[in-house]
């Protein structure tokens, strides 16, 4: 007989209670992993399956995507270890209990891309023009990648940041290079500015080259990159055919392998720290394609306020980002976005950047009423603004520095 206790980082929507990851050590010492994750599939609520030398993989019956692993090994980045003065010096704690102060939670404006067979053109592209120009946000439905690509994304995803963390920072982990891996942020001064996440920022060129011994990342995250790709591609276009902007500019400017992917996973947080999952940004591409589990705590800035968005794994969010406001001339809106981290439950999201090669000019589409109001760059020198404000200030600046 063997107790179960409640593990830290269980699903919510997980009925089953597993042992922590001391208990199952005990089991796995006197038994093996083998007969412990028979034991924990005991109950017949779950399957449980030998995964890597030192974890196990744990399934609800008939729910493919409700899964998790219990991993002998530490997983955590060790945040509250590796800085100790912004964790526990009074002085540095953020101190200000308006920092998760949210107006409501939001449904963003729904675009059914279904509905383009239906509806007439320009009245269905207007309805996604005003949610890009009101909201610099809005989520897409029939959008055309199929939900399994997801649930094997995401499962892929667990199984790469459920490894050690001494692995996941090693150098040459899954064959990426060495920046790809992130955690907290080693220049912050308060915890106002720290991350209490994780994250895998991976060059889309960089997908074919990926390789583990234990895992197989290339073909799950390969698929979503090439699908996320050609979304963000036909959502492009529709917006740019809105403010007259060349149709074949996107595929003109854009290669598949100038954009990004980031997988981010935010652990549990302790609700006793005031520090945010991910802090205010925008994001220094076109379009981002994000999506998001069950567990929710991205917020975004409306007129002002901070609003919580009601997570939806059913959709997948869409946000305007700095390129695409420039391009607009300001017309659709690059809005600054956060995430709050949950006290019990680990969160996962991965977000595809729709970018330009860095040679790409930019030049904000202007109009006799509105004359141009930032001014022509390319890519790379975007980006190097950014790095260069980043190391200057700790802060990206972003668009305003290239106003007329
Ligand atoms: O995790 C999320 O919901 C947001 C992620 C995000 O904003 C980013 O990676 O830039
Ligand atoms: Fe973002």
């Amino acid at each position: 007989m063997f107790h179960l206790l409640v593990s830290r980082k269980l699903n919510p929507e997980f009925c089953l209670e597993v042992p922590t990851r001391t208990c199952l050590n005990a089991y796995v010492k006197a038994m093996s992993l083998q007969k412990t994750a028979q034991m924990l599939a005991y109950e017949g609520v779950c399957q449980a399956y030998v995964f890597g030398p030192r974890s196990i993989l744990i399934q609800q019956m008939g729910f493919t995507n409700l899964c998790f692993f219990i991993s002998m090994d530490d997983i955590e980045p060790p945040f509250e270890e590796t800085y100790p003065t912004l964790f526990h010096n009074s002085t540095a704690r953020a101190n200000d209990k308006t920092l998760f102060a949210v107006d409501k939670e939001c449904e963003l404006p729904l675009i059914d891309l279904a509905r383009l067979n239906f509806w007439s053109f320009d009245q269905w592209i207007e309805e996604m023009a005003e949610a890009a120009s009101q909201w610099g946000f809005f989520q897409v439905m029939n959008h055309g990648i199929p939900q399994k690509v997801f649930e094997s994304m995401r499962k892929e995803q667990m199984k790469i940041f459920h490894q050690p963390f001494r692995k996941k920072s090693e150098q040459n982990f899954m064959n990426l290079s060495a920046d790809s891996y992130r955690w907290g942020n080693p220049k912050a001064t308060s915890l106002r500015q720290f991350l209490w996440s994780e994250a895998f920022h991976i060059p889309v060129a960089d997908i074919s080259k990926l390789e583990d011994e234990s895992i197989n990342p290339r073909s799950s995250i390969g698929l979503f990159a090439t699908k996320a790709a050609n979304l963000a591609e036909r959502l492009a276009e529709y917006l740019a055919h809105n403010l007259r902007i060349k149709s074949s500019y996107f595929r003109d400017n854009c290669l598949p392998s100038s954009s990004y992917l980031r997988m981010n996973r935010y652990p549990p947080c302790p609700p006793s720290f005031e520090v945010l999952g991910l802090i205010p940004h925008t994001d220094s591409d076109f379009l981002t394609l994000l999506y998001q589990d069950h567990v929710g705590g991205l917020q975004l800035k409306k007129d002002g306020r901070w609003l919580s968005v009601k997570p939806n794994p059913d959709v997948l969010i869409v946000n305007v980002g700095d390129l695409f406001q420039a391009l607009s001339n300001g017309v659709y809106k690059s809005v600054e976005h956060r995430v709050v981290s949950h006290p019990k439950v680990e969160r996962y999201s991965v977000a595809y950047f729709y970018c330009p090669s860095y040679e790409a000019v930019i030049e904000s589409t202007e109009n006799i009423i509105k004359p141009a109001i930032y001014r022509k760059f390319s890519f790379r020198e975007y980006k190097q603004q950014i790095q260069e404000d980043v190391r200057a200030t700790g802060n990206k600046v972003g668009l305003s520095r290239f106003l007329l």
